[in-house]
C-alpha cells in the first residue's frame, strides 16, 4: 500500500539528514507504529508519506502512485482522498461544529450534499459523537476532539490513516479509547495504519514496530515473531546510554 524508496531529506547542509535514504514497505491493512528518540525525523517521514513535505531524493507510492513526482493538483486530490491525517493536537477548525469540521474534506471535494449529511451522520454514531454535532471544538474535550479528527479523517473513506501522537495530548483512558478505535479500523476494516508515538502502551497496539533513530530504521519488529518486548527493552536501553 505505501511503498518507500531511497528517501531522503535535510533540512540544513552539512546536517546529517532526518530521513537518511529510507526503504521502507506498509502493506495493505497492516498497522505499523514508528518510535524513536525525539528529533530524530519520525514526523517528517510520516509528513514524506503523506505528501505534506517534498524529499530531497527518493519517492513514496501510496497504491502505486508516486506521491512526490504527481503534479502538485493531483497530489492534493491523492492525499485528499486516500489519506487520513490525525494529529497530535487535533486540527479542527475552530469556527467550525463537530458536523462542519467532519464533513469538510467532503465538502472541499464537491461531494452531493445528501451523500455528506448521511456520511457525517454515520460518523458521528460511529465515533460517539451524538448530540455533539453542534458543538465547536473549545466546547469539547480532549477525546471527544480526537474523535472528531478521526471522524474528518475517515470522512473520504482513505485506504491509509497517517497519525502522528494521535494519543500525545490525552490522559491514559482517552488515550485508550482512541487506540480501541485505531485498532477496530485496522481489524474490522482493515485500514492500512502508520502512527507515530513516544508511548510503548500505545505502540503495542500495532502489528509491527519501527524504531527510527539518526534518520534510518534501525529495526523492524511484529508482534507475532513474540520477541517484541525484548527488542523494545533493548532499544529503550540503548536510549538511555
Ligand atoms: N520545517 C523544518 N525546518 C527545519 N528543521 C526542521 C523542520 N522540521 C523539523 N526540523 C528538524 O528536523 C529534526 C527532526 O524533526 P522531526 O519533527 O521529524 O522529529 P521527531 O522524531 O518527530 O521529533 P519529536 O519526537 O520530538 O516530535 C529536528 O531536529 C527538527 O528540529
Amino acid at each position: 500500500m505505501i511503498v518507500v524508496e531511497g528517501l531522503r531529506k535535510q533540512y540544513r547542509s552539512g546536517e546529517q539528514p532526518v530521513v537518511d535514504h529510507v526503504n521502507l514497505e506498509v502493506k495493505q491493512g497492516e498497522f505499523t507504529a514508528i518510535m524513536g528518540p525525539s528529533g530524530s525525523g519520525k514526523s517528517t517521514l510520516l509528513n514524506l508519506m503523506g505528501g505534506l513535505d517534498l524529499p530531497d531524493q527518493g519517492t513514496v507510492y501510496v497504491d502505486g502512485l508516486p506521491l512526490h513526482t504527481l503534479s502538485e493538483k493531483r497530489r492534493t486530490l491523492m492525499r485528499r482522498r486516500k489519506i487520513g491525517y490525525i494529529f497530535q493536537n487535533y486540527q479542527l477548525l475552530s469556527m467550525l461544529n463537530v458536523r462542519e469540521n467532519i464533513a469538510f474534506p467532503m465538502s472541499v471535494d464537491r461531494c452531493p450534499k445528501e451523500e455528506i449529511q448521511l456520511r457525517v451522520q454515520e460518523l458521528v454514531k460511529e465515533l460517539g459523537l451524538k448530540g455533539k454535532e453542534e458543538a465547536v471544538p473549545d466546547e469539547l474535550s480532549g477525546g471527544q476532539q480526537q474523535r472528531v479528527a478521526i471522524a474528518r479523517a475517515l470522512a473520504m473513506q482513505p485506504k491509509v490513516i497517517l497519525a502522528d501522537e494521535p494519543t500525545g495530548n490525552l490522559d491514559r483512558k482517552r488515550s485508550q479509547e482512541v487506540m480501541e478505535i485505531l485498532l477496530h479500523l485496522h481489524r474490522k476494516e482493515r485500514m492500512t495504519i502508520v502512527m507515530v508515538t513516544h508511548d510503548l502502551s500505545v505502540a503495542g497496539y500495532a502489528e509491527r514496530i519501527l524504531l527510527y533513530k539518526d534518520g534510518r530504521i534501525e529495526s523492524d519488529i511484529r508482534q507475532k515473531e513474540g520477541d517484541m518486548p525484548r527488542v523494545l527493552e533493548d532499544f529503550l536501553a540503548q536510549l538511555q546510554t
